[in-house]
């Protein structure tokens, strides 16, 4: 939970963020303003300050075994290192203090032939033993600190990655999980470094404080009790502004969103032809700078408002700093006081003074942190949702790839419209089935249920007459070699991108020069300058551009690299040319042979020669036969292969 309860308010009770009022969508156009932050309420009497404060320190103080672990498993002995460093600088000061008081009275007893300057001597060697200890200390703080801040960052990195890769592909799509996986890369792997330091911090200080303090009341309670108060209203107001920060960050989230995207526009290759053409540039950049100065205005006025209170309030403890002064000085002219004691009591007031202001200004940075690492713990605590059942059904080594729909339907989550309704069908093993529909059927969706991408919201998908769901989802998905609409273009070697369609044969030449062959992309592979070891993309110096068509069959390849017993394909030839997409589909009996194929093609040439056809229109099954079958019934599937026939034909 956030400290201080405003998590609650804004995260509601299921931990979803309520969509902010009036913020465009895209950011291309609209206002680009953002509601201010919705704070939680200030608490109005001190009853209530108090109450916040505690849950603050609560919530803090139960954050800090979580920072620790964090730390420790980045570098246990860089931890150690720096606890142990933090506790000698702890008690420097009061060395430091307690030796400046005897030299100046051994001076004073020189000066009054009471002692000898060897004493002197003695104290001056400690005094520097002492400073040199210091500066070792503070050395060895500054290097531990930067290596642990390294390891740190690699460790939250790390699991930021692996906890990202389980998680459910519909956790990816929306916004606000975006936001919180911008601030859980981002923003985190910084803050628990700083909350440790923080912590050390604290630590360090109440040794510090601890045995000044002893030393003060010993000579006026009053004034130690003037130096623990001073520094409180800072330290309120700190705090108070520290998660106005905290709430400032996250809200600017979407404003920081759009501004990526519109960065993204202008400065990706992939999207310069088009702005250029359309002379969108000067337009985006235009409101990249509006949204800019929007967030640059809500940070301005926090940062000063933030430091003008501070430092207002840090007047106080100025003013008490000073009287404490004077009141020494004066004891010291009335007699009461010794020159070792005077110089004493002024490093240990002015020390504790340091202290107290120490101290809260380290809890408060602990609280502020401590609110950005929610966001990476609410993160890394984010449930996959599909997940394998907690004793999966073993699949057998051979997959007969027998596919069955069971009045399927599917909802994308946060739409009511339903992608799929009651889709019920039969794929026998080994068969070739096309699927067919106008754009937004629901063709692509029923295949990413059935790689168990999303699970269907009524119905079930059963494979060799096994629901799915009882199966491990990863196993599932190494039975199934698949190509999607938007496959990647990993920017890496031509056998690269091949060979990552089956990890186990990632370096397997001889398959992946036969994966190319299968897909038609040998040809164009051997023709590069360095052959299958040729960089392909413009991420790498002498990278080759490939064209759209020699992508697709880069990608092609890639399905085919693993040897699985569904083969499933979206639109695999889109992007081919006439010969090329013909020679596939001649080779698509040879290459289906064995294995249970789908595919999703636009083209009713190559749909024909599919054994079965599956017709879907508004996410319901239309017509399901074979092209004669079919054709004969006269009705949907005819009418649009008559219509694209005839376009050819006239
Ligand atoms: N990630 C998503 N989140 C929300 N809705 C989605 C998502 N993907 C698709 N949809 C919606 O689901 C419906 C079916 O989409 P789907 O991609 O399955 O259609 P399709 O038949 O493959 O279309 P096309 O021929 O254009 O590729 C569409 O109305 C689309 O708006």
């Amino acid at each position: 939970m956030i400290p201080g309860g405003g998590a609650e308010l804004f995260f509601g009770r299921r931990g979803r963020r309520r969509p902010p009022q009036s913020v465009p969508d895209s950011g291309l156009t609209g206002p680009v303003d953002i509601p201010e932050a919705a704070q939680p309420p200030e608490p109005k009497d001190l009853r209530s300050r108090f109450a916040r404060m505690r849950t603050s320190i609560v919530g803090t103080v139960r954050g800090l075994p979580k920072v620790a672990r964090l730390t420790w498993q980045a570098s246990p002995a860089l931890t150690i290192l720096i606890a142990l460093v933090t506790l000698v600088s702890g008690l420097l000061p009061t060395v430091t203090a307690y030796l400046a008081k005897i030299l100046l009275d051994s001076v004073v007893a020189a000066i009054q032939h009471r002692g000898s300057t060897g004493d002197i001597v003695r104290i001056t060697l400690y005094q520097f033993a002492v400073l040199a200890a210091t500066a070792i200390t503070s050395a060895i703080t500054t290097i531990t600190q930067s290596l642990l801040q390294e390891r740190m960052t690699l460790t939250i990195r790390n699991q930021v990655m692996a906890h990202a890769s389980k998680l459910h592909l519909a956790y990816f799509e929306g916004s606000e999980s975006y936001d919180m996986l911008r601030q859980a890369a981002q923003e985190a792997p910084s803050r628990p470094l700083s909350m440790m330091t923080s912590a050390l911090g604290l630590i360090r200080t109440t040794i510090t404080f601890a045995s000044m303090i002893a030393l003060l009341v010993s000579i006026s309670p009053l004034l130690a009790l003037v130096s623990l108060l001073a520094p409180i209203p800072a330290f309120i107001s700190q705090s108070r502004y520290g998660s106005r920060a905290f709430w400032l960050t996250f809200l600017m989230s979407p404003i920081k969103r759009r501004m990526d995207y519109l960065s993204s526009l202008v400065t990706t290759d992939q999207y310069a032809k088009e702005t250029k053409l359309f002379g969108l540039g000067p337009y985006f950049v235009d409101r990249f700078r509006k949204l800019g100065q929007v967030a640059y205005e809500r940070q301005r006025k926090l940062t000063v408002n933030r430091n003008v209170a501070a430092t207002s309030w840090g007047l106080l403890s100025t003013f008490a700093g000073s009287a404490i002064a004077l009141y020494i000085a004066l004891q010291a002219v009335g007699g009461q006081l010794t020159l070792g004691d005077l110089a004493l009591y002024t490093a240990a007031a002015t020390s504790v003074q340091t202290s107290v202001s120490g101290l809260f200004t380290a809890f408060s940075g602990m609280y502020e942190n401590n609110l950005y690492l929610d966001t990476l713990y609410r993160f890394l605590h984010t449930e996959p949702e599909i997940v394998a059942p907690a004793r999966p059904r073993p699949l057998p080594s051979t997959v007969d790839g027998h596919i069955r729909f069971e009045s399927v339907s599917f909802s994308y989550p946060g739409t009511d419209e339903p992608a799929l309704h009651g889709v019920s069908f039969e794929i026998r093993p080994g068969e070739t089935v096309a699927v067919v529909g106008r754009n937004g059927a629901g063709k692509s969706t029923l295949f990413k249920l059935l790689c168990r991408l999303y699970d269907p919201t009524a119905g079930r998908i059963l494979l060799d007459g096994v629901d799915i769901r009882e199966y491990d989802p990863d196993e599932l998905r190494t039975r199934i070699s698949a190509m999607f609409q938007d496959y990647v273009t990993y920017q890496g070697t031509a056998a690269e991108n091949i060979g990552l369609g089956d990890l186990n044969r990632l370096t397997d030449r001889e398959h992946i020069v036969d994966s190319a062959r299968r897909a038609g992309a040998d040809e164009r592979i051997s023709r590069l300058p360095a052959g299958y070891d040729s960089p392909l993309g413009r991420w790498f110096d002498r990278g080759v551009a490939l064209s759209g068509g020699e992508w697709q069959k880069i990608a092609l390849a890639r399905a085919f690299q693993r040897e699985a017993a569904i083969l499933i394909l979206d639109e695999p030839t889109s992007a081919l040319d006439a010969q090329a997409e013909h020679e596939l589909f001649a080779r698509l009996a040879t290459l289906a042979s064995g294995r249970t194929t789908l595919y999703i093609s636009h083209r009713f040439s190559t749909v024909r020669q599919a054994e079965r056809i599956l017709l879907l229109d508004h996410g319901k099954v239309a017509e399901y036969g074979t092209h004669e079958e079919l054709m004969t019934a006269e009705a949907g599937y005819a009418e649009l292969f008559t219509l694209q026939a005839q376009a050819y034909l006239g």
